[in-house]
């Protein structure tokens, strides 16, 4: 199965799943000076309108954690999007203690210890699976964390981390949480047309890639690596389950 050591890691997941090579691929490095600022995009601003009551649970998935959402209430529009989005989960990608690296786009360059990906499916679909490998069939929001003050609003989150340390744990939120406090304040960001960053790759998603980071503090940036993954080595901590940058293949980012 895929993973992201030597054997199974980014650079072999093209053998079991060819679209790795495709003309959409994500993560990529924004290149800042090329976006094209789009007034259309700020013509119909990006509609994001989440409840405090839509996660149900946070799982180990072996890759990263996820918090389920049961999507009622939970929809995102406008901005780039033809139509309406629900959310259905939200989980990240980090690297090594202290370091800035682990997040998947990259910003002229420059890396972030953390990404969070905040994943949405497009209502026309019947379900997400039907929508998962369609072109307009995701909207995936995504939020740089930089390494600085604690982040009051993940807390709840980060500390339930401890207990979902081997993948399939999961333990259920039965306290009120609205995942709209881990947007920046301010709502800029750059957009393209991408993929899902892990396997099976599917060429599905809108990208919605958040200016401003969000600052998390370096013990929350820790706790992420209380969630354990396979090693070549056997157990360990998760980290460094993210993608390197791909190739854009002409595509026009956009900006707010
Ligand atoms: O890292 S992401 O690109 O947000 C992956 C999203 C993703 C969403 C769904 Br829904 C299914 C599989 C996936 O890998
Ligand atoms: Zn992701």
């Amino acid at each position: 199965a895929w993973g992201y050591d030597q054997q199974h890691g980014p650079s072999k997941w093209h053998e079991h799943f060819p679209i790795a090579k495709g003309q959409r691929q994500s993560p990529i490095d924004i290149v800042t000076g090329s976006a094209k600022v789009d007034q259309a995009l700020s013509d119909k601003p990006l509609k994001i309108s989440y409840s405090n009551n839509c996660c149900q649970s946070v799982t180990n998935t072996g890759h990263s954690f996820q918090v389920v959402v049961d999507g009622a209430g939970t929809e995102i529009s406008g901005g780039p999007l033809d139509s309406t989005y629900k959310l259905v989960q939200y989980h990240a990608h980090w690297g090594p203690l202290g370091e800035n690296v682990g997040s998947e786009h990259t910003v002229d360059g420059v890396s972030y210890p953390a990404e969070l990906h905040l994943v949405h499916w497009n209502q026309k679909y019947k379900d997400v699976t039907e929508a998962v490998d369609k072109p307009d069939g995701l909207a995936v929001i995504g939020v740089f964390f930089s390494r600085g003050k604690e982040h009051a609003g993940f807390k709840p989150i980060s500390d339930l981390f401890s207990k979902v340390p081997r993948k399939g744990d999961k333990v259920d939120i039965n306290f009120n949480y609205d995942p709209a406090c881990l947007l920046p304040a301010q709502r800029n960001y750059w957009t393209y047309l991408g993929s899902l960053t892990t396997p099976p790759l599917f060429e599905s998603v809108t990208w919605i890639v958040m200016k401003d980071p969000v600052e998390v503090s370096s013990e929350q940036l820790a706790a992420l690596r209380n969630l354990l993954w396979e090693t070549p080595s056997g157990e360990g901590q998760m980290f460094n389950n993210y993608r390197p940058p791909q190739p854009l293949h002409g595509r026009v980012v956009r900006s707010t």
